[in-house]
């Protein structure tokens, strides 16, 4: 972790829905019409986590010299992965958004003709949550793009003890970083491990090697990576299963740990987890934001806009789902080639839906 100061409210940038979508009512049909579009495109496992995780990646990087927060900068910060290798992993869902804001903005007509990138990337986030079992979350529009890049090395370090990914969320502004740092590392429910040897590269002893700190490898995050539930929390505190993998999950569970409680309160009861993780998510998409001259407060929300169209399939299929290896996940680049020839989809299909 490199701290970056404390978040100050009045850095934060407002909330504005009015001014981005022209009305308050037009920006809850483009919210909804990126719900429905992303819950028919979400095809695969693999795009699905991948677009859960962007959202915090956006929402918690900051710099020394502005807020940063859900501004839609990691957009910008993925051209360049290498810059902050705590990025690296992420094409996947890069790719996603970047047809899929074009796309919903229509050519600059419809109620999504002004969608910025950092609604996208939140609202596709929640989607990807209930697609995968997990709960509904009310969600906020009116995040601006900043046109900028967090790019700093402030995100989380998966090697890190329970006490570092305190003193994150604590830095990030959230009002209680242990019950952040366990339910939203439950986020990790989901998922895979798609980078190697950067990580190591930049921490010496990441999860892709044997380091004696942080000791993992590529794979998936636990043993049922596309369902969204509780089971994360079972196997780091019964110390089975692939959870743990990382440093930082494992030590949650960790005897002095402060967020001992929570990981046996949400191994034993998936409601408590759920009703945890919704609040934490709300107020993780607006680190940044201040919602309140738009009216909102963090926990006063809309309600998800009406049933997602569709549930697909949570593995990948056959010749269709992605196939790259571990390094093509790093790379965009690579990815995007894979993307674009004839006939592959990568892991999800954006134009023409469902
Ligand atoms: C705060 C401490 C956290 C740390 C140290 C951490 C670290 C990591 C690491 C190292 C990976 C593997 C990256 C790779 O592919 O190489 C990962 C994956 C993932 N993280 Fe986190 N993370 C944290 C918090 C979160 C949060 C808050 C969320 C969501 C709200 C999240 C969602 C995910 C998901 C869904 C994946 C799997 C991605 C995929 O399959 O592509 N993580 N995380």
């Amino acid at each position: 972790i490199t701290p970056g100061g404390k978040r100050q409210a009045p850095g934060l940038i407002p909330l504005n829905p009015v001014g981005i979508y022209g009305s308050l009512d037009t920006a809850l049909k483009c919210m909804q019409m990126v719900r429905q579009q992303a819950g028919g495109t979400l095809n695969f496992a693999d795009t699905l986590p991948n677009c859960l995780r962007i959202a915090y990646h956006d929402s918690s990087a900051r710099n020394t010299t502005s807020p940063g927060g859900a501004n839609g900068s990691i957009m910008n910060e993925l051209d360049d992965p290498l810059n902050n290798p705590g990025n690296l992993g992420l094409a996947i869902c890069h790719a996603y958004l970047k047809a899929l804001v074009p796309l919903m903005r229509n050519n600059g007509t419809g109620p999504c003709a002004k969608l910025t990138f950092a609604d996208a990337i939140q609202w596709v986030a929640e989607v990807a949550v209930e697609l995968a079992g997990g709960p509904a979350t009310p969600m906020l529009p009116g995040r601006e793009d900043c046109g900028c890049f967090d790019n700093t090395n402030i995100i989380a370090d998966e090697c890190a003890p329970a006490t570092d990914l305190i003193s994150f969320w604590s830095e990030a502004g959230m009002t209680d970083p242990v019950k952040a740092s366990a339910a939203l590392s439950g986020s990790h429910s989901l998922g895979n491990i798609r980078s190697t040897t950067a990580h190591d590269a930049a921490n010496g002893a990441g999860f892709g090697g044997a380091g004696p700190v942080c000791i993992g490898s590529p794979g998936p995050m636990t043993a049922q990576p596309n369902v969204f539930d509780n089971h994360y929390f079972k196997e780091i505190y019964n110390q089975n299963g692939r959870a743990g993998y990382l440093y930082s999950d494992r030590n949650l569970a960790a005897i002095n740990a402060s967020t001992l409680d929570y990981v046996k309160e949400y191994a034993n009861d998936d409601d408590a987890f759920f009703r945890d993780w919704v609040p934490q998510f709300q107020e993780m998409s607006l680190l940044g934001v201040d919602p309140k001259p738009a009216g909102f407060n963090i926990t006063s929300g809309f309600l998800p806009g009406g049933i997602i169209a569709k549930k697909l399939p949570m593995v990948p299929e056959d010749n269709i789902g992605f196939t790259g290896t571990a390094a093509d996940f790093t790379h965009p680049a690579r990815l995007n080639g894979r993307l674009s020839q004839s006939g592959g989809q990568g892991s999800f299909l954006v134009a023409g839906g469902h």
